[in-house]
């Protein structure tokens, strides 16, 4: 077998309370607060199979005596320590270069978003900056990022394009992130985002035309040559970047090649993004800051994930998103990091922090947003997201006795996280690795 982990104090399954129920999707309502959390001072184990699948966890005594006669590729020892899944991120743009020091800055000193990005600054600076770095220069600083995710706890994560904006720039993002979905551990799910602005001197029909008619059809070609494994489509839905009409449009597009439709929508102005997104079917949508009534409604009626981002609203001092009324409402929610130029933040345990703190989850909910229903949000909510049997073995194993230390620990992730594990191997190992970390 490849991988038995032992002795573990607590396994936070992120199933329905009782274990089994609601795996298989996202958790809405009061079951993202009622997950089930197995504990056992006597110890608890559980282990993958070759494939790198869960075989099976409980009592260790029970499963040391069970496969007492069987090798395992790895062992590890997990006294005292607790059994979470893996993270999913359920919304990162990774791949750009150059950063934004600057307008963090004039962001401090009280410029807007909107501002920096009409003068040509924000996304803008990025495209050019992108545009000039090297495919080598863009691969290695996405694998870094990628790997400093990995080390805070992900296991899977969505990634973008975005920072190219015209069929050949962007063609070549999405390259990258193909070449690191292949050959880093992490699982990446890639989203087509070339619709994440207006380019320089276009207007926004042409802008639209370019990305339904020169964009797509170069990445369904792609997809369907096996080149580019692209799961979803994202367009920027904002007041001043493309509004619904044109976002419906891109966004059709891309669900007729095949793409799963999740994009940003109501983060600045209530446009009516959840509203038209319900009724494409979407898979996800982003931040939602200023969802109205109506919106929550939508979501709610055709399932549709709300992936939420803390860091945008903490960053750029915006209002909260609704998030307990979205819950209240029976909207599935998932967490993601928004890691970008503008909110550089790779690691799940702040953004959980962040969720509970600022947007009022509890820390079941926002367990289970960062797992379960981040894994619906990407398609994968039968294969990730909780522990049970047959799902990919991903776990993240924290140095405490109580599992929600890794919430509780505001910045401290980087020594409370002993190890993570992805298919059944363990991928990261904590050197630092002391004892007491309560
Ligand atoms: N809102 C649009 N996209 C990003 C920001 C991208 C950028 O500023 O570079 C977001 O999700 O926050
Ligand atoms: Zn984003």
């Amino acid at each position: 077998m490849r991988l038995l982990v032992h002795s573990a104090r607590q396994l936070a399954l992120v199933t329905g309370a009782g274990g089994a129920a609601a795996a298989a999707g996202p958790l809405v309502g009061p079951a993202m607060h009622a997950i089930a959390v197995l504990e056992s001072d006597a110890g608890l184990a559980l282990v993958a199979d070759e494939s790198g699948r869960i075989e099976e966890f409980g009592n260790n005594t029970e499963i040391m005596k069970k496969w007492q006669d069987t090798s395992f590729d790895e062992v590890v020892d997990a006294n005292g320590m607790c059994v979470i899944p893996g993270f999913i991120d359920a919304h990162t743009h990774p791949i750009w270069s150059g950063d934004r020091i600057n307008e963090f800055i004039m962001k401090l000193e009280g410029a807007t978003y909107m501002d920096i990005h009409k003068k040509g600054g924000g996304i803008y600076s990025t495209v050019r900056n992108t545009k000039n770095a090297s495919d080598e220069e863009l691969y290695v600083s996405l694998k870094s990022r990628l790997t400093r995710m990995m080390h805070a706890g992900t296991t899977v994560v969505e990634c973008k394009s975005g920072y190219g904006l015209d069929v050949n720039s962007e063609i070549r993002l999405l390259k990258i992130l193909q070449k690191a979905k292949e050959e880093h551990p992490l699982d990446i799910s890639i989203t087509f985002c070339g619709a994440h602005a207006i380019p320089e001197g276009m207007n926004s029909t042409e802008a639209v035309d370019a990305v339904v008619n020169d964009q797509i059809p170069a990445v369904k070609e792609m997809k369907q040559n096996g080149t580019l494994n692209v799961e979803n489509i994202d367009v920027f839905c904002e007041k001043g970047v493309f509004n619904v009409e044109e976002s419906r449009k891109i966004l059709t597009a891309g669900k007729n090649i095949g793409l799963r439709v999740n994009f940003h929508g109501d983060e600045l102005c209530a446009l009516g993004s959840a509203e038209m997104g319900a009724q494409l079917n979407a898979t996800a949508i982003s931040h939602l800051e200023e969802i109205s009534a109506e919106g929550i409604a939508a979501m709610a009626n055709s399932g549709v994930v709300a992936v939420i981002l803390p860091t945008t609203a903490f960053i750029m001092h915006l209002k909260p998103p609704p998030v307990r009324q979205l819950i209240s409402h029976g909207v599935p929610v998932a967490l993601g990091t928004d890691f970008n130029p503008n909110a550089y933040c790779l690691a799940m345990p702040l953004v959980m922090h962040l969720a509970c703190i600022h947007l009022g989850m509890t820390v079941n909910e926002a367990l289970v947003a960062s797992t379960l229903n981040a894994a619906a949000s990407l398609g994968r909510s039968a294969t990730n997201g909780s522990i049970q049997k047959g799902k990919w073995a991903d776990f993240v194993i924290v140095n405490a006795p109580r599992w929600e230390h890794i919430i509780y620990q505001y910045g401290a992730h980087s020594h409370l996280i002993y190890a993570v594990i992805k298919d059944g191997k363990v991928v990261y190992k904590n050197k630092e690795f002391s004892r007491s970390t309560v």
